[in-house]
């Protein structure tokens, strides 16, 4: 190991205990990248977000959309949402995002944040209706946002950035243990696009 070295490591475990996360840095060119944010952002069906929190139906300012291999629905929060099928740069992301983890996905949950006013609060993403200890595989695309990942009884705060064509794998039994989140920002005007291929029970 070249300890001087600034190098990703992507087999760097960025949690101490309690489940797996990998940062895979940068997986595409700058070019690349910014081609993908673009189509993302002209072809995904976004919708602002429904949900019920404390009894109160919410509408978040951060867009959403779901696809997947089958019309799958998903309910969070008392809000449910039917699967889309899949677009061709989904597609391709979703065999990257497979070769690279060696797993297989079956649907992509999309964020659009429009800038650092929109985020998301501490959760785990250990709804019923996902395979359990499955791994989720986030893929990022715009504006590099911080996202930290907090442990469930120690408090521990594990903090890191998520670059423009950036990959981070959460796996084990990371949604067991720990909570994550985007925190909101003054520093970050511009938008940011998050994928986060997942595996349904089926
Ligand atoms: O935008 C992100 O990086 C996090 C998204 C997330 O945690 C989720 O969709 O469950
Ligand atoms: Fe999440």
């Amino acid at each position: 190991m070249d300890l001087f070295s600034t190098e990703i490591d992507k087999n760097q475990n960025l949690l101490p205990y309690g489940g797996t996360v990998n940062y895979y840095g940068k997986l595409f060119l700058q070019h690349e990248a910014n081609l993908y944010f673009e189509v993302l952002w002209e072809t995904i069906e976004w919708k602002n977000d429904e949900a019920f929190i404390m009894g109160k139906h919410i509408i978040t300012k951060r867009k959403v959309a779901w696809y997947g291999d089958e019309d799958y629905s998903y309910t969070y929060s008392r809000a449910s949402k039917k699967a889309l099928p899949w677009t061709a740069e989904l597609l391709k992301l979703k065999k990257i995002a497979e070769e690279k983890t060696g797993t297989t996905f079956n649907s992509c949950l999309l964020n659009l944040y429009h800038n650092g006013n929109e985020g998301m609060a501490y959760h785990s993403d250990d709804e019923k209706a996902l395979a359990k200890n499955s791994a989720i595989a986030s893929m990022s695309f715009g504006a590099e946002r911080k996202f930290l990942l907090k442990h469930k009884e120690t408090k521990e705060t594990i903090s890191t950035f998520l670059a423009h064509g950036s990959l981070l794998v959460m796996a084990g039994e990371t949604q067991t243990h720990w909570l994550h989140r985007l925190p909101t920002t003054k520093k970050v005007s511009k938008p940011r696009i998050n994928l986060t291929f997942r595996t349904m029970a089926v």
